[in-house]
């Protein structure tokens, strides 16, 4: 059977960390979006921002998510911070399959991220911020979780 899984939740969530983990457990596979956007650009997330900006960007992400969703058939996928938020994004993951939200505290990602230069949006913006924008979106999940433990528990019982 299908089992397609997206993780949504605020960059430093640990949307990457905790999605290798769960595909490992659930034995599908892994798809980080960024990734797999740098992979096919041949260019990192950092340089597409500065060389081409965000809308460009976004494309890209809408692009890639709608590629993986009709390419494979099942998947743990550690979504952008922000793939949620554009389009109709959120509707199509919806469709596709279930959604968690990583409710990692603010000021645990501010101390897991402040040395990172890859995330560009986070030199223009505060984590406070970006929530504030972006917590209608990550609400809507199917799932909200903080641990692996609670993230492994939605999907075994
Ligand atoms: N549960 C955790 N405990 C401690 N550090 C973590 C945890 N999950 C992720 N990290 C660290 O936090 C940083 C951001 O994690 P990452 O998985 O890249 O987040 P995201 O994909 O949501 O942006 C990484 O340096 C990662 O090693
Ligand atoms: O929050 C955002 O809009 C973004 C988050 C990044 O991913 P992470 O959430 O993995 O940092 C990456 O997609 C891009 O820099 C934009
Ligand atoms: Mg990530």
């Amino acid at each position: 059977m299908s089992q397609k899984i997206f993780l949504i939740g605020l960059p430093g969530a640990g949307k990457t960390t905790l999605g290798l983990d769960l595909a490992v457990d659930l034995g599908v596979q892994f798809v980080d979006l960024d990734q797999d956007i740098e992979k096919a650009e041949k260019c990192s997330i950092r340089e597409i921002f500065e060389l081409k900006g965000e809308a460009h960007f976004r494309q890209l992400e809408k692009y890639h998510l709608e590629k993986v969703i009709n390419e494979i058939d099942s998947f743990v996928m550690a979504t952008g911070g922000g793939t949620p938020c554009f389009f109709d994004n959120m509707e199509v993951m919806q469709k596709a399959g279930t959604i968690c939200y990583i409710n990692t505290p603010i000021e645990e990602i501010q101390m897991r991220i402040e040395k990172d230069t890859t995330r560009p949006l986070m030199k223009t913006n505060t984590l406070e911020n970006l929530l504030d924008q972006r917590k209608e979106w990550y609400r809507r999940a199917d799932h909200t979780i903080q641990k692996y433990k609670e993230l492994i528990a939605v999907f075994k019982s």
